[in-house]
């Protein structure tokens, strides 16, 4: 579904001044998955969901979503883009909801942007959030938590591929942000959209069975669900154990490797240091402190 290849984003904040906020990201999404992304703040998260979600323009790399090229899409492509294959959650979503208007109200509206009304849809998309009993009260009758889920059933007003969120429990409660992500998880499953979710919520990542980590713009390291991982890269029943995961770092095409700094700080490997000393031992690559070696040698 989406194929981001040494992806990169440059900002210009200035006359002289660039900021890199995606610096050749590497990223695949198969069809169907529910996936998470997590990173720290100006890791290049939101810039990368505003990409997918053809919001603005990367500046190189390969970007293939639904076998159509972001980078080459024409202006008016684009706008068909983003009415008919994507749709977006937002953290804050007074983005997409009018106050003054019902629920359903609210979700018809993409719909008459793209041209044709549907009543029917509408009220179903609503049930389907949960919401059927509250259809004709206006937006500002309905609680955060029921906003979120109008705005969820309006991202998939147009029926899109793929629906990307920004931090969407970013301002409810925990039972609540519970509720709103295994309502993803039943879309994700009854509708087939494929979803891509930006959070910080390491509790929500838990119910993920992808996790990709983004650091400086680029991907860091992927953490899988057992069962994912069981079934993408070994058949082992050996490990099956269920809200268990294992965290993968990711080989570029070039062969770099990104270790996760808590990894290289356990081991005592410091920053300044820029080098590791790499050797194959039976059939496994292993890493070691340079320093370590000119204290036993
Ligand atoms: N429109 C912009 N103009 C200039 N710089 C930008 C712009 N948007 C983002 N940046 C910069 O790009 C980098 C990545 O920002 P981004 O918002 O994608 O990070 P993030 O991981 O989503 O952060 P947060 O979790 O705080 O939202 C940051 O250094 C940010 O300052």
């Amino acid at each position: 579904m989406i194929e981001c290849q040494n992806l990169v984003k440059i900002y210009k904040v200035a006359d002289e001044l660039e900021v890199m906020a995606l610096q050749g990201l590497d990223l695949t999404v198969d069809k169907g998955e529910l996936m998470g992304i997590i990173g720290s703040s100006g890791s290049g998260k939101s810039t990368l969901l505003n990409m997918l979600g053809g919001l603005d323009r990367p500046s190189a790399g390969k970007l293939i979503i639904d076998g159509k090229n972001l980078l080459q899409m024409s202006d008016k492509a684009l706008v068909q883009y983003k009415l008919e294959t994507v749709g977006f959650v937002w953290q804050n979503n007074a983005r997409n909801l009018i106050p003054y208007l019902t629920a359903r109200q609210n979700v018809e509206l993409p719909m008459l942007l793209k041209g044709k009304r549907k009543k029917e849809w509408a009220t179903e998309l609503l049930e389907l959030v949960g919401l059927g009993n509250r259809l004709n009260n206006r937006l500002s009758e309905l609680s955060g938590g029921e906003q979120q889920r109008v705005a969820i059933a309006i991202a998939l007003a147009n029926k899109p591929q793929l629906l990307l969120a920004d931090e969407p429990t970013g301002n409810v409660d925990t039972k609540t942000a519970d509720i709103i992500l295994d309502l993803f998880r039943k879309l994700n499953r009854e509708l087939g959209v494929t979803i891509v979710i930006v959070t910080h919520d390491m509790q929500l990542t838990q119910k993920m069975d992808r996790v990709v980590a983004i650091r400086d713009g680029r991907t860091s390291s992927e953490i899988l669900s057992r069962k994912y991982f069981d079934e993408a890269i070994i058949d082992d029943s050996e490990y099956e154990q269920e809200h268990s995961h294992v965290e993968l770092a990711v080989l570029d095409q070039a062969g770099r490797l990104q270790i996760p700094r808590d990894y290289l700080e356990a081991v005592g490997f410091e920053p300044e240091n820029n080098k590791v000393q790499i050797e194959l031992q039976d059939g496994r690559i292993v890493l070691l402190n340079p320093k370590e070696i000119q204290k036993v040698t």
